[in-house]
């Protein structure tokens, strides 16, 4: 069956009322199954991973291929409560699809759909992948041997939505379109006491304070002002009460460089803020990092020289060239390993990704999947590598 745009984005609907954290993508993986059941199945050919199982690929087998392309989404969700007062609002309480793989899935299901009626030349997988929020869930499927066999991918694409650009233009760059990030967990360790005797404590918050300001400055004073950097820390736990001094506090947060050798800087200098505070509040304080598959989203020249120029010659497509940003992307894992393309797909959302009014335009979602179903038409009839 063809689904039509308007089945697409009841599809859409349905799964932005389910939405899931990393690793417990549950029943959004239950209904991807579902809707993907209901294909034409000749010539598709799903595989599990039992040790990733909310993980799904599916392999539509090609007429006379001559190499697998791959095409990857994403399905986790964030712990952010919805503000868009939506008849078709999240009932996972606390939980919101706030960076659009609603819009990522359905527009992978599109694609799979087209080519389940009308079988392609090559071979393409389709990868629905879980995790990229958090955990790596890209890394992890690479590394247990997703992509091997009938389901290697000589070509990896994949998108991302993009609340600022209009609906349905496609985006990207050569070189690196996304930063590499790098979970940082801190835990600042003091002594608690009376609010009134702080001379007879180590008061973790003051600690955490002069920790979260002087790292600022690592961003503004130490890297090259026309280079670029974050540190973020979205989340910070201390104390239990107004009059107790906290004794301890941890802060959560995120470091990105366009570059690896600026996230080591980054790290590097964090560290030794770290060491300082230490001898200077008589404190301990232990920073931990976790990069897992966030490396820098290094799009391949070859292959996005020629998926640009397709995008920019295609008269019913609206291209822009765009500049690099610093979200995020366990991609940058994937297109490391396999040559790659990510890019964006403009959803026009007044509110930003990751934010309780993120709302993307659902016209998106017909026109994303017309730009890579011609896209994929247009690379397999060329005999090139
Ligand atoms: C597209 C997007 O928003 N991705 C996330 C990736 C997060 C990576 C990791 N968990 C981190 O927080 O560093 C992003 O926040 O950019």
């Amino acid at each position: 069956m063809a689904l039509t745009e308007e089945q697409l984005i009841q599809i859409r609907r349905h799964l932005h009322t389910i939405p899931e954290l990393s690793m417990q993508e549950v029943k959004t993986h239950a209904y991807l199954l579902e809707v993907i059941k209901q294909f034409d199945k000749t010539n598709l050919e799903i595989k599990e991973l039992p040790e990733l199982p909310t993980a799904l690929l599916v392999l539509v087998k090609g007429s006379n291929p001559k190499r697998n392309l791959g095409y990857r989404c994403d399905m986790d969700a964030l712990p952010v409560t919805e503000e868009n007062g939506l008849d078709y609002a999240s009932k996972n309480p606390g939980v919101m699809h706030a960076c659009g793989h609603d819009i990522h899935m359905t527009v992978g299901l599109g694609i799979l759909n087209y080519f389940s009626e009308h079988q392609p030349l090559d071979n393409l997988v389709f990868f629905f992948q879980p995790a990229e929020e958090a955990d790596s869930g890209g890394k992890v499927a690479y590394d247990l041997g997703a992509f091997t066999g009938d389901f290697h991918v000589d070509e990896f694409y994949g998108l991302h939505d993009n609340a600022q650009l209009k609906t349905g233009v496609i985006g990207c760059r050569n070189g690196t379109l996304f930063a590499g990030t790098t979970e940082v967990n801190v835990t600042i360790k003091g002594k608690s006491g009376h609010a009134a005797y702080p001379h007879l404590a180590n008061d973790a918050v003051v600690i955490a304070a002069n920790f979260i300001q002087q790292v600022q400055t690592v961003i503004s004073r130490s890297i090259d002002p026309v280079k670029c950097g974050v540190i973020t820390f979205g989340k910070m736990e201390a104390g239990v009460i107004r009059n107790v001094i906290a004794g301890s506090a941890r802060l959560e947060g995120t470091i990105r460089g366009l570059t690896q050798d600026m996230i080591e800087f980054i790290r590097q200098r964090i560290r030794e803020i770290a060491e300082g505070l230490e001898k200077s509040f008589n404190c301990e304080i232990s920073v931990e990092y976790n990069q897992g598959g966030y490396y820098p989203v290094e799009n391949n020249p070859a292959l996005t020289k020629r998926f640009i120029n397709y995008m920019k010659n295609n008269s019913q497509i609206d291209f822009e060239e765009t500049e690099p940003k610093m979200t995020g992307e366990d991609f940058g894992y994937l297109i490391n390993k396999i040559p790659g393309t990510m890019f964006w797909l403009g959803v026009d959302s007044k509110g930003a990704l990751h934010s309780a009014d993120f709302l993307p335009h659902e016209a998106a979602i017909k026109k994303g999947i017309d730009a890579m179903v011609g896209f994929l038409n247009y690379r397999m009839d060329l005999e090139e590598d």
